[in-house]
């Protein structure tokens, strides 16, 4: 089942205003369509040691496999950001464990958007 990119999109700009990011003040959003088509989403969340902040994807990745869901139709990823909010290397790199398949919209704040698959942002990911 897809879920139109509007939605998600729309679903990921309100988990946005949830983002712990006292450091950095950037605010990230994603919402998470399974292929049975529930939606979980993610914001970003912070942490005084700098590295073991968690990205908005993962947050919503993470939410989605704990609750035992394995298969991914779409992500949307926004934040405030001139062009699109892509998702960082960590975060293809988990993603792609779930599939390339899976599509990414990537978005900003004035509603632009442009969807990509997994596949595209990493190729060659690592794999066993
Ligand atoms: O795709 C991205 C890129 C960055 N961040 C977060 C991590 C950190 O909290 C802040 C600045 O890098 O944005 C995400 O959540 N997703
Ligand atoms: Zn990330």
């Amino acid at each position: 089942m897809s879920i139109a990119a509007e939605r998600l999109i729309h679903m990921a700009l309100e988990a946005r205003e949830k983002a712990y990011v006292p450091y950095s003040k950037f605010k990230v959003g994603a919402a998470l369509a399974t292929s049975d088509g529930r939606i979980f989403t993610g914001c970003n969340v912070e942490n005084a040691s700098y590295g073991l902040t968690c990205c908005a994807e993962r947050t919503a990745l993470f939410k989605a496999i704990s609750e035992g869901c394995r298969e991914f139709d779409s992500i949307a990823v926004v934040a405030d950001v001139p062009d699109l909010c892509s998702p960082c290397g960590a975060c293809r790199q988990v993603l792609s464990e779930f599939g390339g398949h899976i599509k990414v919209h990537m978005a900003n704040l004035k509603g632009e958007y442009k969807t990509v698959t997994v596949d595209e942002l990493l190729p060659g990911a690592f794999k066993l």
